[in-house]
């Protein structure tokens, strides 16, 4: 049993240099494990509370002293002499130690820099690449059985992810040049990891010149590293993008599907959709589904996320019964990876797919619960990134070691996104190309 000896936490800088928590674990003879923490900025209100200082002398306020502060007495103490291979009870201590609902006393942040360097730890110690000590741990967790449609190939034995990937970054991300997020590819066509990030690397490169030549910016880049245009309308950028992948010689929706992170919940004012693109438009839910029905239908788009607001459960019951058998619906703000909150989703029928970011609950093993809670119930389950990242690539390892399927972590031209691309194709070397399920995971999708 490797046994932890020491825990140690430090405040670093995140990719919009913004302070985040770095914590490392050391067990008995071997090197420390270490993780640094993510962070959001579209973030969904249910998410578990990050603590910052709120001292404004202090990076407005943003700091993380009193986090480290807390790793690096409470938890230390409570922690030392554990078994860092037991994820399930380290992380199950953290929140015992924390004891509210959202991890707002000792901070989210805080918990899971321990919960991940746990991982790494434990990893080190038994000399193990990381996504196998995942995969372990993944496979020891209660029965995985076999899943329904359209998951039944996921979940099992570990897995090289689809990308999908950002191109168009709008929203919060990109100074709300645009009302929806993210305007992503997903290389359905590719028959492995490399081909797939060899496409998204070309299309990506060829759309900066489209954009260049057609006098909009196509350099300028938003926090995920999407070029960060300002155009005249939201469905303009999913036509740029449909020239930039033809322009590559790629078929639409054959090689390369499209898709949206629409993080309505960000232009929802409690009544109505506010499309500022369009002119200030308002909509209601309905309009918003009738809108991206209209899409779904001219366009090759597979993927929605966040298509209404986190709390318009109404609305995602109705998107569901008229998009859900046509496109992925992926819920992030409305589930924020909580699994009471994806219990309500699939009792209501509500969405049929269920971002994965483990700051939004907190624990690798809570990160478990919900995976396995979706993959049980036939939802596509998508690894993601935050929108502020480091590099620290803990999230690859993880979507290859439970065969989730998918993963989301922003464009290619920046580093912090770029790290964990690199690590699966590390990864797909050990792992194999076989182990790539590419587009077949969407064969229930009608076109
Ligand atoms: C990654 C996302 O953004 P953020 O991290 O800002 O919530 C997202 O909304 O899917
Ligand atoms: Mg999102």
């Amino acid at each position: 049993m490797p046994k932890i000896e020491q825990i140690h936490a430090r405040e670093v800088f995140d990719s919009r240099g913004k302070p985040t928590i770095e914590v490392e674990i050391r067990c008995a003879d071997s090197r420390a494990g270490r993780a640094i923490v993510p962070s959001g900025a579209s973030t969904g209100r249910f998410e578990a509370c990050e603590l910052r200082d709120g001292d404004t002398n202090r990076f407005g306020g943003n700091g993380v002293l009193q986090a480290v502060s807390h790793v690096n007495h409470e938890i230390a103490a409570a922690l030392t002499g554990m078994d860092a291979a037991d994820q399930q009870s380290i992380d199950r201590a953290l929140c015992d130690l924390d004891g509210t609902e959202n991890k707002s006393r000792l901070g989210a942040n805080a918990i899971l820099g321990v919960s991940l360097a746990a991982a790494h730890a434990a990893a080190e110690a038994q000399q193990l690449p990381l996504w196998k000590h995942f995969a372990q741990l993944w496979q020891s967790a209660a029965d995985l059985g076999q899943f329904p449609p359209p998951t039944a190939a996921l979940g099992q034995q570990p897995l090289m992810p689809l990308p999908m990937v950002n191109m168009i970054s709008g929203g919060l991300h990109a100074g709300r040049n645009l009302d929806f997020q993210d305007y992503l590819i997903l290389p359905v066509g590719a028959t492995s990891y490399r081909e797939a990030l060899e496409w998204i690397i070309t299309i990506y490169h060829r759309l900066g010149r489209l954009l260049t030549e057609k006098g909009y910016e196509g350099v300028l880049v938003g926090d995920e590293g999407g070029y960060g245009p300002k155009l005249t309308s939201n469905v303009q950028a999913v036509e740029l993008v449909i020239e930039a992948i033809e322009a590559c010689g790629l078929k639409p929706g054959t090689d390369v599907a499209i898709g949206l992170d629409v993080a309505s919940s960000h232009f929802y004012d409690g009544t109505h959709y506010r499309l500022a693109a369009t002119g200030d438009e308002r909509l209601n839910s309905g309009d918003v589904i009738d809108l991206l029905e209209k899409w779904v239908s001219a366009y090759p788009i597979v993927s929605i996320e966040d298509g209404l607001a986190e709390d318009d459960w109404e609305g995602w019951q109705e998107l569901t019964r008229r998009l859900g058998d046509r496109a992925q619906l992926i819920g992030d703000d409305l589930f924020v990876t909580n699994r009471r909150r994806l219990e309500k989703g699939l009792e209501l029928a509500a969405g049929n797919s269920v971002l994965i970011k483990v700051n939004q609950i907190g624990t690798v093993w809570e990160t478990f619960e919900t995976l396995r809670l979706a993959l049980q119930n036939g939802f596509w389950p998508v690894v993601s990134a935050r929108s502020g990242e480091t590099e620290d690539h803990t999230i690859a390892d993880l979507a290859v070691a439970t065969a989730a399927g998918q993963i989301k972590i922003g464009s290619i031209a920046r580093s912090e996104r770029l790290v964990k691309y690199n690590q699966l194709l590390r990864l797909e070397e050990q792992v194999g190309h076989d182990a790539y399920q590419g587009g077949r995971i969407f064969s229930a999708l009608k076109s």
